[in-house]
């Protein structure tokens, strides 16, 4: 399973996350907003796909930069989670999926509960943000 997702970053370095509904598997949890990659699909229109349908954004696949990635066990299968920065889009994201959305720095993270798949990104991401990205 590939599961692409994304770390939308606002102007003052916050990121956004929602937050799982009920009933769905990890419900609860505070995850980067983003699905899996259809069979056949492109992930970076994987995620284009994802995040209109979730938060009613547009974002330009030129816009998703490649940041990290996990390869962790999902309830008993592999996944491959890729994770993008996106700095630009369309629109105001609103929780169409989610229960809430949340923007929140990257030291703040470690205060809501993720998937345990996106606990070793943070880091990871905070880094990336402060050096290679800090000028995209
Ligand atoms: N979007 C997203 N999914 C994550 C993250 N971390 C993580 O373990 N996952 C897992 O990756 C899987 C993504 O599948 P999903 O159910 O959200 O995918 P989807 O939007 O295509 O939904 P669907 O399969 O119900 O149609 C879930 O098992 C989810 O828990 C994350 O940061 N963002």
């Amino acid at each position: 399973m590939t599961v692409v997702a994304a770390a939308l970053v606002r102007g003052d370095g916050c990121i956004l996350l929602q937050q799982r509904a009920p009933g769905r598997a990890m419900a609860g949890l505070w995850e980067f907003p983003g699905g899996k990659v259809e069979p056949g699909e492109r992930p970076e229109a994987a995620l284009a796909r994802e995040l209109h349908e979730e938060l009613g954004i547009g974002v330009g696949e030129g816009d998703l930069i490649a940041a990290t990635f996990a390869s962790a066990d999902n309830a008993g299968r592999h996944m491959l989670l890729l994770l993008y920065v996106c700095r630009k889009w369309q629109g105001t994201p609103a929780a169409l999926d989610a229960t809430a959305l949340s923007w929140v720095l990257p030291g703040e993270m470690h205060d809501l509960p993720m998937p345990p798949a996106d606990i070793p990104l943070i880091p990871i991401l905070d880094a990336l943000l402060r050096t290679a990205f800090s000028a995209a």
